[in-house]
């Protein structure tokens, strides 16, 4: 029998949440990283006004649970069998929550919301139009994406959340942290290194809240949770959910950094998430490397001193959801319908989307761009829009990784691929041809999940350590390009072409009240 498919601890499994932004999976995995079941809800996507997006935390919470209770109940679980629980989440979305009464004062605002424009364009007339002024401090320019903005927004718009913050009583977390104190019937206000990175309120040198953000954005420390520095750590017992009570919480990560401990990333490698969005990440190794060419700086993974690892990132706002859109407008049906539309045509036959529906990030950051189909003609098919939506990320990707060359000073020749886009093959093909860069899909498409139970299982001894976790991450598929470096670079003319048009078409900022 091939040692690889023999579970050499039957019966006993991981349990991950990936609460992601458009859903919450819960997933079973086994001694050899092996997703064996998997239990998924959406949730709703609450919009009160043009470029808001809010999630209700008490829904999330209540999927979350729900796909707990089925995975267990499906596979006969209890908690000898269930070794411990993970957690990986969507990063830099907010939750605020008063803790004299446990309840969430607003619903969450999610990362790709631009309410905090306003915001964003104070910091940048006081900070001299440098909005990279806190770069060094915290490794973020200064953008609605981050959570601080977010929470400054809830205590000057929100007067529950100002009250609370005013008297103590609040805690702002992103949503590990609101899931972690729901699960331990509210036991810890914990977070860990990789999600609090995304705050712009962590001193990346220390790794513990930095004070001096703290005065820039008026947040009180003690309305922040505590920063574990291992994403493998103790985060707590689960005592919420009946048929789980006792299981320990001992992983915790954000879902880009979950996906690079999934993939074990080293030192010089890349991988790239394709979901909603996608996220690029390039562990640089022990300390902080600062971009110049429009990356982030933030924690890659850590599993404790010594062990700790930053990255360069690359985040494109929007991947899948332009899948989501185009099935919304009736362009499609089905995603899986978009491999066979976009190989109908030989090309995309000079038609351009980007689909920059709420501005662009990396490495432009620039609120005002807004998505657009480009190059239409009388000749213009769907299976050409379809081409040139699976593009799109291929091409931003390509944005992406050229910065990272330059900040680095290597050139990048593999890129670890995974998220719910993957399962694509023409896509990657296609990610392959316009980089040159080998694009190498795993067995499991689920790193992201994976990377959360690597991070418990190795605190509760499900693994002995890093090096038996290597050996069970096995390679599905390399992609290689197969195109001429003058085919590549016009197709890269025309579409910066595109986006250049795309920029700085958007509405002004806008200042609603709640
Ligand atoms: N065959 C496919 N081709 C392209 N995109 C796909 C395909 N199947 C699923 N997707 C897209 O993948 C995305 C889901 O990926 P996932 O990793 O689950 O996202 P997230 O974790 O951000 O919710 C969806 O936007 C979906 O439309
Ligand atoms: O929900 P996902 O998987 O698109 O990930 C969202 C990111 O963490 C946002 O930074």
């Amino acid at each position: 029998m091939d040692p690889s498919v023999e579970n050499t601890k039957p019966g006993q499994y991981i349990l991950t949440i990936d609460q992601g932004t458009t859903s919450s999976r819960v997933l079973m995995i086994d001694h050899n990283l092996k997703v064996v079941d998997i239990e998924q809800r959406e949730h709703r996507q609450i919009s009160l006004h043009p470029g808001w997006c809010e999630h209700d935390p008490e829904e999330i919470y209540a999927n979350v649970k729900e796909c707990l209770e089925v995975i267990s109940l499906r596979n006969n679980l209890s908690p000898p069998a269930i070794q411990a629980l993970g957690i990986t989440n969507q990063r830099e979305t907010v939750v605020a929550v008063d803790k004299t009464t446990g309840k969430a004062l607003h619903n969450a605002i999610v990362w790709l919301d631009k309410r905090t424009s306003v915001i964003v364009k104070h910091f940048e007339e006081k900070l001299g139009g440098d909005l990279n002024a806190y770069r060094e401090v915290c490794g973020l320019p200064v953008n609605t994406y981050f959570s601080g903005v977010k929470m400054k927004w809830l205590i000057d718009h929100c007067g529950e959340v100002k009250k609370a913050h005013e008297e103590g009583n609040l805690f702002f977390g992103t949503i590990d942290t609101w899931l972690v104190y729901k699960l331990t019937g509210g036991k810890t206000i914990l977070t860990d290194s990789s999600n609090a990175s995304r705050t712009m309120l962590m001193d990346l040198k220390t790794l513990n809240w930095s004070d001096f953000m703290l005065g820039e954005f008026g947040i009180k420390k003690e309305a922040l949770p505590q920063i574990k520095l291992s994403s493998s750590d103790d985060y707590g017992i689960v005592s919420s959910v009946e048929c789980l009570n006792g299981v320990p919480i001992t992983g915790v990560i954000g879902d880009q950094q979950g996906a690079c401990l999934g993939h074990l990333l080293k030192e010089g490698e890349v991988k790239n998430t394709y979901g909603t969005g996608c996220f690029i990440l390039s562990n640089v190794g022990k300390t902080p490397v600062q971009s110049t060419h429009g990356l982030l700086t933030t924690l890659c993974y850590s599993l404790g001193e010594g062990h700790t690892y930053y990255a360069l990132e690359g985040a494109v706002e929007i991947a899948g959801a332009a899948v989501q859109w185009a099935k919304s407008v009736g362009l499609l049906t089905s995603a899986s319908e978009l491999e066979p539309l976009a190989t109908s045509v030989s090309d995309c036959g000079d038609v351009y989307f980007v689909p920059a529906f709420n501005g662009i990030f990396s490495p432009y950051w620039r609120d005002d761009a807004r998505g657009l189909i480009i190059g239409i003609s009388l000749n213009t098919t769907r299976g050409h829009i379809a081409r040139a939506l699976l593009e799109a990320p291929c091409l931003r990707t390509k944005e992406v990784v050229e910065a990272m060359a330059k900040d680095s000073g290597h050139v990048i020749r593999k890129m670890n691929v995974d998220g719910g886009m993957t399962v694509n093959n023409f896509m990657l093909q296609q990610q392959a041809d316009f980089t040159n860069i080998a694009i190498v899909r795993k067995r499991e498409t689920e790193v992201t999940g994976i990377g959360a139970a690597i991070a418990a299982g190795l605190k509760v001894g499900f693994w002995s350590g890093v090096s038996e976790v290597e050996e069970k991450i096995k390679v599905d598929r390399v992609f290689e390009s197969v195109i001429s470096a003058g085919e590549r670079d016009k197709k890269y003319k025309r579409w910066a072409q595109a986006v250049q048009r795309s920029i700085g078409f958007g509405w002004s900022e806008q200042e609603y009240d709640e």
